[in-house]
């Protein structure tokens, strides 16, 4: 589905990905990991044959970029950006709809066929908004918007399917829903190939199984999930000490301090306590 091979990038000269090496096969999930400037979205940028690497080489689908037309590439990728640039009040299914023409608004004189509109209602009835459907953009929820992308994503029938911090700005039920959402996808689309991108541990739904940490643009770990998101790993990336737990298919982070000192009492505990003493 993708190799990436030695590549490093620089823009404006600053090296933002380093000797970056990294396979995606067939029907794996995985989880791109790594703190604020790492470089996972310049990554993605180069999977979704957005950008171009500087040195190195980029295989997406066993095309090479640079040698051929990222147009037709692009239609094999479904890329879910939540910071979806649409300004003209189309609804949930026109947008799912663009997903066909890989353009933000719907194009001049285009019309779906029949079953190209069945199949858009198809996939939003998947994600679980069919009766959004109709509704304009602007009246959406950021979790409904976020579910539509991946409809608008899928409605292409990619391979691959690129996931930017898909959980951004969501509460933890719509997070969760999110995550089970993604884990139907998976589950009705076993060949399809997934990159999601995350700081959070947390927010990995449980079909994932392969993880990339970077670190200043740097490949600190990948491999098999259980391999990788283990405390030492992840601790290295994030040049913290942090505690990582998994419980039925999900992942949880907990930063360590890291030299262990006296807790101050917090006011509120702090009143709490002489509450009670008081009362005695
Ligand atoms: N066009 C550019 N020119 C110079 N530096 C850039 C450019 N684009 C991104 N950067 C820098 O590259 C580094 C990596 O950026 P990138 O957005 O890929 O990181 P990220 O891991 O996705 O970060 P975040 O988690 O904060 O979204 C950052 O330090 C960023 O400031």
């Amino acid at each position: 589905m993708l190799s990436v091979k030695d590549v490093d990038f620089v823009r404006d000269g600053k090296l933002l990905l380093d000797g970056v090496s990294w396979t995606v096969g067939a029907a794996e999930r995985w989880a791109l990991l790594g703190p604020n400037g790492a470089g996972k979205s310049t990554l993605l940028g180069l999977c979704g044959a957005i950008t171009h690497p500087t040195r190195g080489t980029v295989e997406i689908l066993g095309r090479r970029l640079g040698s051929v037309d990222i147009r037709v590439l692009r239609e094999s990728i479904g890329h879910v950006n939540p910071r979806h640039p649409l300004r003209s009040p189309l609804t949930l299914l026109q947008v799912v709809l663009t997903g066909l023409t890989g353009t933000t608004e719907l194009m001049l004189r285009w019309q779906p066929t029949p079953a190209q509109r069945t199949r858009a209602l198809e996939l939003i009835d998947l994600l679980r908004i069919g009766p959004r459907a109709g509704d304009a953009w602007t009246t959406l929820s950021q979790g409904e918007r976020g579910r539509a992308l991946i409809a608008r994503a899928l409605i292409s029938d990619p391979a691959l399917l690129l996931l930017d911090e898909p959980s951004t700005g969501l509460d933890v039920a719509a997070r969760e829903q999110l995550l089970e959402t993604l884990d139907v996808v998976h589950s009705t689309h076993p060949e399809l190939a997934s990159v999601l991108v995350t700081h959070h541990l947390e927010e990995l739904p449980t079909s994932t199984t392969h993880a990339l940490l970077l670190r200043a643009g740097r490949v600190v770990a990948l491999g098999e999930a259980q391999d990788v998101l283990v405390s030492a790993w992840v601790s290295q990336t994030f040049a913290h000490p942090i505690a990582i737990t998994q419980e039925e298919g999900r992942w949880t982070a907990r930063a360590l301090n890291r030299r262990p000192t006296r807790q101050p009492i917090p006011p509120a505990t702090h009143r709490a306590v002489h509450g009670a003493s008081d009362a005695s």
